[in-house]
């Protein structure tokens, strides 16, 4: 087995720099940098069949010692962090640029879109850690209360919790809009669904009717929604800076398996528990012409509601479930 140098592209960003090895099924890697020079050694299949692979980088600037790599079907993956937090001219200490090293396109950002993309970080981050401390708060109020309280607490959840809820479910309104400005990598419409949902719950059912806020029903809307908020706002967190916790990655791509259908039923029995005090105190009915009757009832609403519920769970059930495929297939594809 002859030994050759792969193709190497990379890119860089404020805080490090990604370098990706063209050679697929990796293995015996051994990748380190010593004197601020990246050695690496591997097999696998590169543009000239099953060989071994090796070359060395010499860097413009210090990097520090410890580098992460992955190693996937297709490529290895090599992230070495910057000793200071600044923009490169150059990826190399030699002026002239080594044959085997091209700009990685699919990565490839200038030094001003790179400044650009971490201030969307750094709003996405304060986004969620808001949204996070606001869900914690209601969770952790919610479990101690019923610890003390027991069943008693489920009566008054909505005046001890009502003004974070609306609060965070008021500030949920911008995932909707950071999809559509491109801040995130996802969809609109599982976000629109959510939101719109969750707010339809809890200021026209629970919010409008004073008859609604004492029932019990309100405390498990809440604890539901709050409990998987509490796992998906740090995993956003961890992502804005890069960092996975493989735990929390699971919990947040799997708890919503029983949650999410609770969630909705919870919130279907506050819709059916609504209708006759709408019925009852004609609140948002139409009156009608009297020749056509006396009301137009907001029950036909909700029923119709009730409908698109369910229509609504089962397209972001869906669309939870590829998301979850997606996230672990890839996983243990990396992971070989
Ligand atoms: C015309 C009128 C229509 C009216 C419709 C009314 C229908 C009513 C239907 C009611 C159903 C709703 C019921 C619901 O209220 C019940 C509950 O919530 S019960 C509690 C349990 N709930 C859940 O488990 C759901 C929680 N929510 C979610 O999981 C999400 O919000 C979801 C809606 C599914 C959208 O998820 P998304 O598509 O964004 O997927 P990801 O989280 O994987 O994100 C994709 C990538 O983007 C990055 N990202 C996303 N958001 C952020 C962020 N804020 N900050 C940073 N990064 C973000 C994320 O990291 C992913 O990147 P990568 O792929 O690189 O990891």
């Amino acid at each position: 087995m002859q030994t050759l140098t792969p193709a190497v592209f990379w890119a860089q960003r404020h805080g490090e720099i990604y370098l990706r090895v063209e050679i697929s099924d990796a293995k015996s890697l051994d990748i380190s940098v010593q004197e601020n020079i990246l050695h690496f050694r591997g097999q696998g299949h590169g543009a000239k069949g099953e060989n071994e692979y090796e070359f060395s980088l010499e860097f413009l600037k210090p990097v520090k010692p410890e580098i992460k790599h992955k190693s996937t079907q297709r490529q290895v993956n090599i992230t070495v962090r910057k000793q200071e937090h600044c923009w490169w001219d150059r990826l190399t200490m030699q002026e002239k640029k080594p044959l085997f090293l091209a700009p990685d396109f699919d990565r490839w950002l200038d030094e001003s879109d790179a400044e650009m993309e971490l201030k969307e970080k750094g709003y996405l981050f304060m986004y969620n850690l808001v949204q996070f401390l606001g869900f914690s708060w209601i969770f952790v109020n919610m479990t101690v209360r019923l610890f003390i309280l027991g069943q008693d607490s489920f009566y008054d959840t909505f005046h001890t919790i009502a003004d974070v809820m609306y609060f965070c479910q008021m500030l949920a309104v911008i995932e909707v809009i950071n999809p559509a400005l491109g801040l995130v990598k996802t969809g609109m419409m599982p976000a629109f669904i959510q939101v719109t949902g969750r707010n339809f719950i809890l200021f026209v059912i629970i919010g409008s009717l004073e008859e609604m806020q004492n029932k019990p029903v309100v405390f498990f809307v809440f604890y539901l929604w709050s409990a998987i908020e509490i796992f998906r706002y740090p995993f956003y967190m961890l992502a804005c800076i890069d960092t996975e916790w493989k735990t929390l990655t699971w919990l947040r791509y799997t708890i919503w398996m029983p949650l999410y259908p609770l969630g909705v039923l919870a919130e279907a029995v506050a819709v059916i528990q609504s209708i006759p005090i709408f019925d009852e105190s004609k609140f948002l009915s139409i009156r009608l012409p009297e020749a056509m009757g006396s009301f137009l009832s907001f029950s036909y609403v909700l029923q119709l509601y009730l409908l698109l519920m369910f229509l609504g769970l089962f397209f972001n059930f869906r669309h939870l479930y590829k998301l979850r495929r997606r996230k672990f297939r890839t996983k243990k594809r990396k992971a070989n």
